[in-house]
């Protein structure tokens, strides 16, 4: 359960000057696949980052699975995971099976058990031959999927995804598609994939900052595609 009571999010600039990222904006997500589509710049992602308080609201609040994101930053953030659009923003081990381990340190105490548990995640993920390649030498769809294996493996009861399918070709898409589908936790997906939006139980629309259309994902992709062909 994601709840933004009149959450909003200024930033000031140096010249003193204020932006407002997100107006203040209340809605309490309890379906188990959100969507969130809209323009480029529009505030998909400062949404996104509230939910696990990586951007703290600057008016408002923002309570997921019923903590207060700004009081209780690292209770929410073990139990809400994020896959960042850049992949490089996550994998910090050497080599990919590292990189799925570290996620499994504190679940897994015994280092064996922990590397086969990881192996088992990235064969899951498609990755099973590159467990021992160095995570530089990974393309980028393989990185994107090996970040998301990364967040996965922590079994996080919120998933906060932001356009985790922009590298990836049409069968990783769907690997992916299949994978969030499948996935227990409750899945906010930023994306600018419609089909996928499509699949979504709710879809929230942002333009300018604010929630400009929220409902059943029919309706909210049909009025982005309006709003995007008249402008
Ligand atoms: N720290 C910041 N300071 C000033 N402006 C910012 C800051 N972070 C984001 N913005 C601006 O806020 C707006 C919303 O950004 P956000 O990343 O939420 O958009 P988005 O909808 O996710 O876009 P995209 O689809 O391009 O990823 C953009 O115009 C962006 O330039």
């Amino acid at each position: 359960m994601i709840e933004l009571e009149r959450a909003g999010v200024t930033v000031s600039a140096a010249d003193g000057t204020t932006r407002v990222l997100l107006h203040p904006t209340t809605v309490t997500l309890s379906e188990r696949r959100v969507a969130v589509i809209g323009a480029n710049g529009s505030g998909k992602s400062t949404l996104a980052r509230l939910v696990n308080g990586l951007r703290p609201p600057t008016t408002g609040r923002v309570r997921t699975l019923g903590l207060d994101v700004a009081e209780h930053g690292p209770e929410v953030r073990a139990r809400v995971g994020f896959v960042f659009t850049d992949p490089d923003a996550q994998l910090v081990m050497p080599t990919a099976v590292e990189d799925v381990a570290l996620s499994l340190r504190r679940s897994i105490p015994r280092r064996r058990e922990r590397e086969d548990a990881a192996r088992a995640w990235l064969e899951r993920i498609g990755l099973g031959d590159r467990a021992t390649t160095p995570v530089h030498a990974l393309s980028g769809g393989q990185k994107q999927l090996l970040a998301l294996a990364g967040v996965l493996a922590t079994e996080p009861r919120v998933l906060v995804c932001d356009e985790p399918t922009t590298l990836l070709d049409l069968r990783w898409r769907r690997v992916v598609d299949a994978l969030l589908d499948e996935v227990d936790a409750q899945v906010l997906l930023v994306t600018h994939d419609l089909d996928a939006a499509r699949r979504a139980d709710r879809v929230l629309l942002v333009h300018e900052g604010r929630v400009l259309h929220d409902g059943p994902a029919g309706s909210t992709v049909d009025a982005y595609v309006a709003l995007m062909a008249v402008r």
